[in-house]
């Protein structure tokens, strides 16, 4: 039986108040929320204007020697490390002048990038530096290469050329592997540089030329004397301003930062964006030994970045570079684009336990959708052991 109420209004009342109550709890909530989000806002805003800072800072460092409007194209030598730092101190004091520049360093340090930075700000930078491959001209051409011919000057001669010294005049001579050159034009060459004239050949005629070089190895020269495939009275004259570009494993500190202006790079030329760098990924990069230094980083990134959808890139380090961990688990007999992917694919399937699609799948692990998975694992000759 239902019991008698004999003051119904109260009751009323009551629920009324705890309902107000509720209503103002729910209202403190939502506040509180809206508060909270705002700050996460503000937060994620702040980062991302510091992120925006940084690319900025990368793109154009305090030491980037580059000066705007220096013919275009300048490239920043990324880094932050004590040992770059040092490079970029005595790039930045030889510049303006016109001393000879060796500069030394294993393959892929970025020897070329320090030679145009120098040019770039020197005060011959109106006019285009002029490259010249020592080790990628076949011998019996250097000496034309470099010094220009006549029409007829020996059998084949069809036509005259102007050699490579006469086109930087004004400018800047940047020999690369000068190290390979042969013994009979490293007399020639240094000739030139004790008179500062050239004579084409098949004419006596001397023509004066204003040239400054920069000359670049990745061979050790003193050894190369020594040895005598390389002159010495030609290594003093070359050596007037040594500077030593650090390997990429002694300025591992720099390596966070070069992958962000990488990405960035490749990834505009690519029209793909990625947000950031997976972690673990960005700890691999930073352990491996590099033997081929920012080139092969560069390599190393630019097939990840095919490979990975985004927004955030994967890299798989181990698989990448042979040398990584030193362990022989690791390594590849093989350096083929294709050999490497299939390594790498049938490692992430045999983790995944051959499984192609769904959660933990080798299509999810390798950032493919599964089609593209199977279509790959036909071409590469794949299949389920
Ligand atoms: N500090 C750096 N910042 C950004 N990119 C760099 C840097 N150093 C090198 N690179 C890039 O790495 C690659 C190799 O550099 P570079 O050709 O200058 O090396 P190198 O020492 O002249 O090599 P080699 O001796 O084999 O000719 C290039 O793509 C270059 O742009």
């Amino acid at each position: 039986m239902p019991s008698f109420d004999p003051y119904p209004g109260e009751a009323t009342t009551e629920a009324l108040d705890d309902v107000g109550h509720r209503l103002q709890a729910n209202h403190d909530v939502q506040a509180a929320a809206a508060a909270q989000l705002a700050e996460v806002t503000r937060q994620r805003d702040a980062a991302l204007a510091e992120v925006a800072q940084l690319r900025a800072q990368v793109r154009h460092p305090p030491w980037d020697l580059g000066r705007a409007g220096s013919g275009g194209g300048s490239l920043a030598v990324v880094g932050r490390s004590a040992a770059i730092q040092r490079v970029l101190g005595l790039a930045d004091q030889v510049a303006p002048t016109n001393a000879t520049v060796l500069l030394t360093g294993e393959t892929g340090t970025g020897k070329e990038r320090f030679a145009t930075l120098i040019h770039e700000s020197s005060p011959r930078a109106r006019r285009p530096m002029v490259r010249v491959n020592c080790s990628a001209i076949p011998t019996a051409l250097i000496e034309s290469e470099l010094f220009g011919r006549e029409k007829g000057a020996y059998t084949g001669a069809l036509s005259k050329q102007i050699g490579r010294f006469e086109v930087a005049n004004g400018s800047t001579l940047f020999l690369d592997e000068v190290g390979d050159l042969p013994l009979d034009v490293q007399v020639k060459l240094l000739r030139v540089l004790q008179e500062r004239t050239i004579e084409r050949l098949g004419s006596p005629r001397p023509i004066d030329v204003d040239v400054r070089i920069i000359a670049a190895t990745n061979r050790d020269l003193a050894e190369a004397v020594r040895s005598e495939t390389f002159r010495s009275d030609l290594y003093y004259r070359l050596n007037v301003f040594p500077i030593e570009v650090p390997p990429l494993r002694e300025r591992r500190e720099d390596i966070p930062l070069l992958v962000d202006e990488i990405v960035e790079e490749i990834g505009e030329a690519m029209g793909k964006r990625f947000d950031a760098v997976a972690r673990r990924s960005l700890e691999d990069l930073q352990q491996a030994d590099w033997p081929g230094n920012v080139r092969e980083l560069r390599n190393v990134l630019e097939r990840a970045m095919i490979l990975s959808p985004g927004p955030i890139l994967h890299v798989d380090v181990a698989a990448a570079t042979p040398l990584f961990g030193r362990g022989a688990a690791n390594a590849f007999s093989s350096s083929l684009l294709a050999d490497v992917d299939r390594d790498h694919i049938l490692r992430v399937l045999d983790q995944a336990g051959w499984r192609i699609k769904g959660p933990g799948s080798a299509s999810v692990r390798l950032g493919l959708k599964p089609s593209t998975l199977y279509f790959r694992m036909k071409k590469l000759g794949i299949s389920r052991p």
